[in-house]
């Protein structure tokens, strides 16, 4: 019937800014999203029947099935579907997977029943499943702010290439939840680092890589030991600067030319360690400027 990607995003910068009222944590991040992606098969059927060509996926466990019962309840539909999964973001790695994978199904659903639902609000209602959700409706480059339900869209990161190693560590569960949970002030940062990112981003500026940096280095480095040695073995490999993605465990490095990537990513693939090549920044994944109702931000000029 038909097909949606669904995109795993890098967190460029990621601020933690403090604790709110409601328990979620302030944040200024830049996310870009990457040539990694999953692919979402829709088709009509009577009941709702999700699978994924990875083993021990499930779709109970996963956003898109939230994604559709939500749906269903608040739009009283009766119908069901079919949705086939290309699994090939690596779960609970820091990547966004699922969460890319929740508004890539809200989009799919609200095409297959015929919703009609607009952009800004498929993007509060993604807003409801995950905070990762809203960014997945633009794609590309953007701000994210509040918990993460404001997007503001910005101009592309520079085309380039980005290795990606994901150290074999046990996260399972609300591993996101326990490491905010984990963070303390001195995590913490005024937001100021990621506005600097935006505006050389806006002024199509070259980006400072001091610029990128991740509130979750320190409480991820003392859970996950491994992720030190992983960071060792890219440095090693050539990489300049390494990189750690949302709340990890995922680690990238970032390269201007292909073949420079093409080589770490060879020796560390040699090396028996979980990595991927993929293109980044350039394109924006979507076309519409459509600026939606929880973008509150103006760029600055
Ligand atoms: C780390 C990031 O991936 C950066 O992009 C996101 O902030 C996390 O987004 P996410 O995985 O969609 O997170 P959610 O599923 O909404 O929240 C999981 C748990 O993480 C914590 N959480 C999440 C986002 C946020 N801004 N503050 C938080 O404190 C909350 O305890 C929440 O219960
Ligand atoms: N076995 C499973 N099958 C399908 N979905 C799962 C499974 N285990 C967990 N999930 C879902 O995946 C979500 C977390 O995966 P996701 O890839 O979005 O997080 P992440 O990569 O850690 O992103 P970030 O760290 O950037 O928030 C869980 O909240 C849960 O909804």
């Amino acid at each position: 019937m038909f097909k949606i990607m669904a995109p795993a995003k890098i967190n460029l910068s990621l601020e933690v800014l403090g604790k709110r009222p409601d328990g979620y944590h302030n944040i200024k991040s830049v996310v870009q999203t990457i040539g990694l992606a999953d692919e979402l098969d829709f088709s009509p059927a009577a009941e709702l029947d999700f699978s994924a060509d990875m083993p021990g996926w499930d779709g109970e466990k996963s956003l898109i099935s939230r994604a559709a019962r939500l749906l269903k309840s608040r739009y009283d539909i009766d119908a069901g579907a079919r949705v086939r999964l290309k699994k090939r973001i690596p779960l609970m790695s820091g990547l966004g997977g699922d969460s890319s994978c929740a508004a890539a199904a809200l989009k799919g659903f609200n095409r297959l029943w015929r919703l009609g639902i607009g952009k800004g609000q498929l993007m509060e209602i993604g807003a409801e499943l995950g905070s990762d959700v809203p960014f997945f409706f633009f794609g590309g480059t953007a701000l994210i702010e509040g918990r993460g339900e404001l997007v503001t869209p910005l101009g592309p990161y520079p085309a380039g290439w980005a290795v990606i190693v994901i150290p074999r560590v046990d996260a399972e569960g609300d591993k996101t939840g326990w490491l905010y949970g984990n963070l303390n002030a001195k995590d913490f940062s005024d937001g100021s680092r990621t506005e600097e990112l935006v505006e050389a981003l806006v002024q199509n500026q070259p980006v400072e890589p001091a610029l990128l940096g991740n509130a979750f280095d320190r409480v991820t480095t003392l859970v996950w030991p491994e992720i030190q040695e992983c960071r060792w073995q890219m440095l090693k490999a050539g990489a300049i600067r390494v990189y750690l993605s949302g709340a990890g465990p995922a680690l990238y490095s970032l390269h201007r030319n292909k073949a420079e990537a093409d080589k770490v990513f060879r020796v560390l693939r040699h090396g028996g360690v979980e990595v991927y090549l993929a293109g980044v920044g350039g394109l924006r994944m979507t076309r519409e400027r459509e600026v939606s109702s929880l973008s509150l931000r103006e760029l600055p000029q």
